[in-house]
């Protein structure tokens, strides 16, 4: 940095106020980041719902959509620590950028108002074309807002810091990142609320605007509360094109060593020296600098690869799970916030109790060291969440393969009936009863043979890696086949449907269309709790309730006396029990994944700026954030490839591969040697200056810099 830049920032840095030992500016970065991680989190956890239920794209799509833009998000980053080490230093970067991002999420709230385009009035959109260009655009501009100002606004917080605060420096990232997580665990628990409401000027639909619409208000308050800050900031300018020129000077090295490979030549410490013929000694020490810590950073993405299937698979793992805590109920993706809440407790007590406590035992417990620990504590989230599987697996239903068919026999029959079974014992069927439970076959084609008056033989074609249910209505003759959902309803909802044996066609609540005599409809998925349905056949009508668990699904028999039992003989055949493991059992992981989360993301959080240069933190906050983003791929790649068989050994088989990875980066850091950027920037300039070669070049420049002064005064006068 030249001198005079230098000491415009000395001169800003004494007069910094403070209050209780942090510098006042500090205040309003917490604020922002808390504003502007309720925004993102809020506008994330209703994305999916909106790709899938507004858009209308299938399962598939919406989460690689979603995925997408999570690591387009953290990719961004490095653009955005390039604006702001390069070109216009962090203040201003976080001032355009984050306007970058407000604009998007104000684009993405416009794009989920249905009225916009739905000029027929139905309540769906009628232009899609219109909504998804929009979105796509919102979206976009969203991860440059919030990937390029994530790595400028935590060094930009650190910058504030002066020498001796170096003690309060260390906590700023721990309140730093509990108000990232206070942040994310509002936004999570409100939108969703706000995206249930139901609004609209034509026609009342879920109300995503408003779920959109205040992460956006959130977002602009985020940027009033920083640039409120504005004359309280130290504003570290930015000195040229410095990634340019660490290009430029890693190139040069690499030519320059490549040319004097022969062995004639003497060697040098560090391949980077190859570069002092025509670069900056400071330069080069700072490139080496950086260099040595993202070399570190290669192993790291594999924590975030386990941390990240928080919301995939272990989301997953909670719908075939039950939430019924008693005195409320949890849905399967609401097992998430236990992770900012547990940051919210655990934070404070890792600060304030364990690593106090641990360095009282005389144990050094060096960043690296946490981090190697972080890592490991994931690992074992993993195992964790494995043996929770396979206590879920004991109680799920056995499934068939994909060589297997399965079939289940229900009776609308008046009258018992005895099937016979390939290589079974013949069945009893009572009336409006099913075969006990699905029976598995190898082969596709079967002959069943019923006891009626004709006696009936009936081939069927079943269809492999399918369950199907062979309904005999009141004319058995006119059996058929339905197929049957083969897993768990997803978010642990619960799959039901009816078969119409009542005389005439009825209307159900809830169903898609009417039934006609004997039809048998298809699912419908409905939430856990009381259920209420209302049937009617346009004359009379009768009201069923039941209450549901997590994860069920079941087939309701209609019988002929429907209307004059006020619907009480509706029977009910259960084809998949509800979901009995209690999600309770998920905290440990989250527990473990949490303690791991603290010791290596705050943790490399803080490391990340005391190792980088000072004209370089937000580039190495980008490298780190980029490990993140280098995770998410890798989580993307292994869902493309496939699964296991046993979701317990993928489990198994991530928990063994972090180990590994923990190992090989506990050997890296322990031939890492900590350092003081500062202190070896200060004794290279101080070297500089009394070197004689270097002495004269800054004097020569000094004369010149003062003889363009004279001359510019000359010419105005
Ligand atoms: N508990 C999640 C969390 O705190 N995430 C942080 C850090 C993510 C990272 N370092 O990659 C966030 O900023 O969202």
């Amino acid at each position: 940095m030249p001198d005079s830049k230098m000491d415009e920032t000395k001169k800003k840095k004494k007069k910094t106020a403070e209050c209780c030992g942090y510098p006042i500016s500090i205040f309003f970065i917490v604020v922002n980041e808390f504003c502007e991680r309720f925004s993102y989190y809020g506008m994330r956890a209703v994305l999916v719902l909106y790709f899938r239920y507004f858009l209308l794209w299938d399962d598939d799509l919406a989460t690689s959509i979603y995925h997408a833009f999570v690591a387009l998000c953290y990719l961004t980053p490095i653009l955005g620590a390039i604006i702001a080490d390069s070109w216009l230093g962090k203040f201003k970067t976080i001032i355009y950028l984050s306007i970058v991002y407000a604009v998007g999420q104000v684009v993405m709230a416009v794009s989920t108002i249905h009225d916009i385009t739905d000029a027929n009035r139905d309540g769906t959109p009628d232009n899609f074309t219109l909504h998804i260009a929009l979105s796509m655009l919102g979206l976009v501009l969203i991860a440059l807002g919030t990937g390029g100002i994530k790595p400028c606004v935590a060094a930009f917080g650190g910058d504030q810091f002066q020498e001796h605060q170096s003690r309060q420096l260390n906590t700023f990232f721990s309140v730093f990142y509990l108000c990232i997580n206070a942040g994310s665990l509002l936004s999570t628990l409100i939108t969703p609320v706000l995206r249930a409401q139901e609004c609209g000027i034509h026609t009342q639909q879920q109300c995503y605007p408003l779920a959109f619409g205040v992460p956006a208000a959130l977002m602009v308050v985020s940027l009033v509360v920083f640039i409120a800050g504005s004359g309280m900031y130290t504003k570290t300018a930015p000195e040229g094109n410095i990634m340019g020129s660490v290009c430029k000077c890693i190139w040069f090295a690499l030519n320059n060593r490549f040319r004097h490979r022969s062995d004639i030549y003497p060697k040098r410490e560090h391949w980077m020296d190859w570069a002092e013929e025509k670069y900056d000694k400071l330069l080069i020490a700072q490139i080496k600098m950086v260099l040595k810590v993202l070399f570190l950073y290669i192993p790291l993405p594999m924590f975030w690869t386990l941390f990240d299937q928080k919301g995939s698979r272990w989301t997953l793992q909670a719908t075939t799970m039950t939430g019924d805590f008693g005195g409320f109920v949890l849905q399967p993706d609401q097992m998430q916030t236990v992770n900012p809440i547990l940051i919210l407790t655990l934070v404070p007590i890792m600060d304030r109790i364990i690593f106090p406590l641990i360095k009282k035992c005389g144990l050094n417990f060096s960043p690296l060291k946490r981090m190697t620990v972080g890592m490991l504590f994931a690992a074992t989230a993993f195992i964790a969440a494995a043996l929770v599987q396979m206590e879920i697996d004991k109680t799920l239903p056995n499934f068939p393969s994909s060589s297997e068919s399965q079939l289940k026999v229900v009776n609308m029959h008046s009258e018992s009936l005895i099937v016979t079974v390939p290589s079974q014992e013949p069945l009893l069927i009572g009336s409006f009863e099913s075969s006990p439970d699905y029976i598995t076959f190898d082969q596709q084609d079967i002959r069943l043979a019923f006891n009626t008056t004709p006696e009936i033989n009936k081939d069927l074609s079943l269809i492999k890696g399918s369950r199907q249910t062979l309904i005999i209505p009141s004319e058995p003759a006119e059996m058929y086949l339905k197929e049957d959902i083969k897993s768990k309803p997803k978010e642990g909802k619960n799959a039901v449907r009816f078969v119409n044996g009542w005389t005439a066609y009825l209307n159900i609540t809830n169903l898609e269309s009417s039934l006609q005599p004997s039809e048998t409809s298809n699912y419908t998925l409905v939430s856990q709790g009381m259920r209420k349905f209302t049937l009617t056949d346009g004359i009379q009508s009768c009201e069923f309730s039941r209450k549901f668990g997590f994860g069920s699904s079941y087939t309701f028999l209609i019988p002929s006396d429907l209307f004059s039992t006020d619907c009480e003989s509706i029977k009910e055949i259960e084809d998949m029990q509800p979901n009995s493991v209690h999600m309770a059992l998920q905290i440990p992981q989250y527990f473990l994944i949490t303690t791991g989360e603290v010791m290596f993301s705050v943790t490399g959080l803080q490391f990340s700026y005391s190792q980088a240069p000072k004209n370089m933190k937000s580039v190495l906050q980008a490298g780190w954030l980029c490990t993140n983003a280098v995770g998410n791929i890798i989580v993307l790649i292994v869902a493309e490839l496939g699964k296991l068989p046993k979701q317990w050994a993928e489990y198994v088989l991530f928990a063994s591969l972090l180990v590994a990875v923990s190992i090989i980066f506990s050997i890296m850091a322990y031939f890492y040697t900590y350092i003081d950027p500062a202190e070896i920037e200060a004794e290279i300039l101080k070297q500089q200056e009394t070197d004689p070669d270097k002495k004269k070049k800054k004097e020569t420049l000094e004369m010149e810099e003062k003889e363009n002064e004279q001359e510019i005064k000359q010419t105005k006068i």
